[in-house]
């Protein structure tokens, strides 16, 4: 199925911030192949909040790697804003990661030697760009990391760790947030102000942010769900309440929230990525 964050016709194409058309992944091949992503149409739309959610091994995160040019593709096209980023070559697509794209990760990823202002620069530093003050003073505010610049990762807490990868991805002002389950390994408060801080990153700083989540309390928080379900976008839902989203992903997965079935749910495809009857 296709679908859209903000489907063809009615957004303007520079309302777009990343767009996929008959996006494919297969991983292995022969008798193991398996179809992560199969023929997805999606475009992201810039200045909002999706949340993509689905059972386990439904291809959040290939979809997230495939949309920020983290991954190859096995065929179809992937933009991010008017550049189409399949095709690229390696250095292009670092030098378009690291200008436009901001990442976050369950796992910080932070850098146990710096403080958490070094942590917030790097990105830029390595880029050899220098930061815009004013924006990063807002960043570091909106964040409530004031306080806790000259510290360690290992002196701050887990959710003010995470707020310094957050300020990470936000720093540079990229074009685009990707966030793989970003309050994964939060508490349920530090989880709460993550998403808030995402939330007015979307509302006060016009950032978009892509955000994967097993969490119906999470999605709810973001202005669209898409549903992937075997590879593909199968719904989508505006506006989401935590309840709304239980309730589509009982319809989808048949089961709770977080499916504990295995990674690669499908049977083996043959070489076409088509599921061989009876395997
Ligand atoms: N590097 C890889 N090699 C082989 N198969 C892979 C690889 N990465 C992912 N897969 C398979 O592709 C499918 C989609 O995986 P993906 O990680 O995108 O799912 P997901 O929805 O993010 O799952 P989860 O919620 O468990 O993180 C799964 O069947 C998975 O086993």
């Amino acid at each position: 199925m296709s679908t859209s964050a903000a489907a063809p016709g009615r957004a303007s194409a520079d309302g777009i911030a990343a767009r996929a058309r008959g996006l494919t992944k297969k991983y292995g091949s022969g008798g193991t192949a398996v179809l992560a992503l199969d023929s997805v149409d999606v475009d992201i739309a810039r200045g909002r909040f999706t949340a993509v959610m689905g059972p386990s091994g439904s291809g959040k995160s290939t979809l997230m790697h495939c949309l920020a040019g983290l991954d190859t593709v096995s065929a179809g096209r992937v933009w991010i804003g008017d550049t189409e980023i399949t095709g690229l070559r390696d250095r292009e697509l670092t030098r378009l990661r690291r200008d436009r794209i901001g990442f976050m990760f369950q796992s910080f990823n932070l850098v146990p030697t710096l403080n958490a202002l070094e942590n917030i620069t790097l990105p830029m530093d390595i880029a050899g760009r220098r930061p815009d003050q004013e924006w990063l003073d807002e960043v570091i505010d909106t964040l409530g990391l004031r306080d806790r610049l000259k510290h360690r990762p290992s002196q701050l807490s887990g959710g003010q760790q995470q707020r310094v990868a957050c300020a990470r991805a936000l720093a540079s002002r990229p074009e685009l947030i990707f966030a793989d389950e970003p309050t994964g390994n939060l508490d349920s408060r530090a989880g709460l102000e993550l998403l808030g801080f995402l939330r007015d990153a979307v509302d006060s700083l016009g950032q978009t942010v892509v955000m994967v989540t097993h969490d119906p309390g999470a999605a709810a928080h973001s202005d669209l769900v898409l549903y992937l379900a075997d590879g593909r976008v199968v719904d989508e839902m505006e506006h989401p309440t935590a309840a709304a989203v239980l309730d589509r992903m009982r319809l989808f997965a048949g089961s709770g929230p977080r499916p504990s079935g295995p990674r690669a749910a499908r049977g083996p495809l043959d070489e076409d990525g088509v599921a061989v009857e009876g395997a």
